[in-house]
C-alpha cells in the first residue's frame, strides 16, 4: 500500500513556547484506520491541525499522497468533537452545502438526495429537516459524521468525535461508523484522536501513541483482531487484554516520565 499521509520529521511549537511535537516520522497507508492515543496536551489535536492544513509545521513536512499539505482540502475532511454543523441551517442543507462545495457543477438537487441518502446511512432520515439545535448531541455528531462521508474525501481526520457521547450513543456512533468504513468499496484513510484505549483497540488497525513534552511517537502497534469485529467478545478475549495492559503501561510510563520531570 502507498502512503496515503506521510510525516516527515515534523516539528512544530505554538509562537515562542516549548516545542509541542518533535521529529515525528510516520507513514500512513491508503484505507488504514490509525487511532492517535496520548496523554492530555502530548499534541494530538496539534497534530490532527497539521494534517488538516489548518497549521503548518516549524521543521519537517506533511504530505498526502507525495505533494505537500498547503492548506485544508475536500481530499480531507474533519469532524471534531463540537459537530461544527451550521445553527441557521437544516441538517439535510449542511450536507447539501458542504456535497455542492466539494463536487462543483453538482446540481442542487443531486447534492440534497445525497445528503439525504448519507443521512440515511447514520439513521437520522427522520431528522432531514430538522436544525442542528432541535437534536440531541449524538444526532448531531451522526449528522456531522454523515457530512464527512458524504464528502466523499480519502482522507477522515477525526479528533474525540465521540468523546461528549454518553457511553451508549458512543458505542452506537463506534459502530456506525466502522459499518460505513468497512463496507467503502475503497475504504478511507481514517485517522482517529481519541482518549480511550479501548475505543482506539475495536475502532483501529494500527494504534499510534504520542508521548509527552514534547510530543513524540512512543509507541506504533498493530492492531491483530481480524474484522468485522465483535465488540463484545474481542473486550473479553485475552489478546485484547494484553494489548490494552501494554498500551496503558506506555502511558502511565510517560505520565511518571513527565512527572519526574517537572
Ligand atoms: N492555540 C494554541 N496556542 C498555544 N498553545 C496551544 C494552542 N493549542 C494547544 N496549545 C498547547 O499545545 C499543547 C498540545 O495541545 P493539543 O490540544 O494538541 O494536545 P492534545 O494531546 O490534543 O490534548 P487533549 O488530549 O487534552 O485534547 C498543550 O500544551 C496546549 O496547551
Amino acid at each position: 500500500m502507498a502512503a496515503e499521509l506521510s510525516l516527515e520529521g515534523v516539528g512544530f511549537s505554538y509562537e515562542d513556547a516549548a516545542p509541542i511535537l518533535e521529529k515525528i516520522d510516520l507513514e500512513i497507508p491508503a484505507g488504514q484506520f490509525v487511532c492517535l492515543l496520548g496523554a492530555s496536551g502530548s499534541g494530538k489535536s496539534t497534530l490532527l491541525r497539521l494534517l488538516a492544513g489548518l497549521q503548518f509545521p516549524d521543521q519537517g513536512r506533511l504530505l498526502q499522497n507525495g505533494k505537500p499539505i498547503t492548506g485544508p482540502g475536500f481530499d480531507r475532511g474533519v469532524v471534531f468533537q463540537d459537530y461544527a454543523l451550521f445553527p441557521w441551517m437544516t441538517v439535510v442543507d449542511n450536507i447539501a452545502i458542504a456535497i455542492g462545495k466539494a463536487q462543483p457543477g453538482t446540481r442542487k438537487a443531486d447534492c440534497r438526495a445525497q445528503a439525504v441518502d448519507y443521512l440515511g446511512k447514520v439513521g437520522l432520515e427522520s431528522a432531514v429537516g430538522q436544525y442542528p439545535f432541535e437534536l440531541s448531541g449524538g444526532m448531531r455528531q451522526r449528522a456531522a459524521i454523515a457530512r464527512a462521508l458524504a464528502l466523499r474525501s480519502p482522507v477522515l481526520l477525526m479528533d474525540e468525535p465521540f468523546g461528549a457521547l454518553d457511553p451508549t450513543n458512543r458505542a452506537r456512533l463506534q459502530d456506525l461508523l466502522t459499518e460505513a468504513w468497512e463496507t467503502e468499496a475503497t475504504k478511507k484513510t481514517i485517522v482517529f484522536v481519541t482518549h480511550d484505549i479501548d475505543e482506539a483497540l475495536y475502532l483501529g488497525d494500527r494504534v499510534v501513541v504520542l508521548g509527552s513534552t514534547p510530543g513524540r511517537l512512543i509507541a506504533d502497534l498493530p492492531v491483530p483482531f481480524a474484522r468485522h469485529r465483535d465488540r463484545r467478545s474481542l473486550f473479553d478475549s485475552s489478546g485484547f487484554h494484553a494489548l490494552r495492559e501494554s498500551i496503558a503501561e506506555t502511558l502511565a510510563a510517560d505520565t511518571l516520565r513527565q512527572l519526574v520531570a517537572a
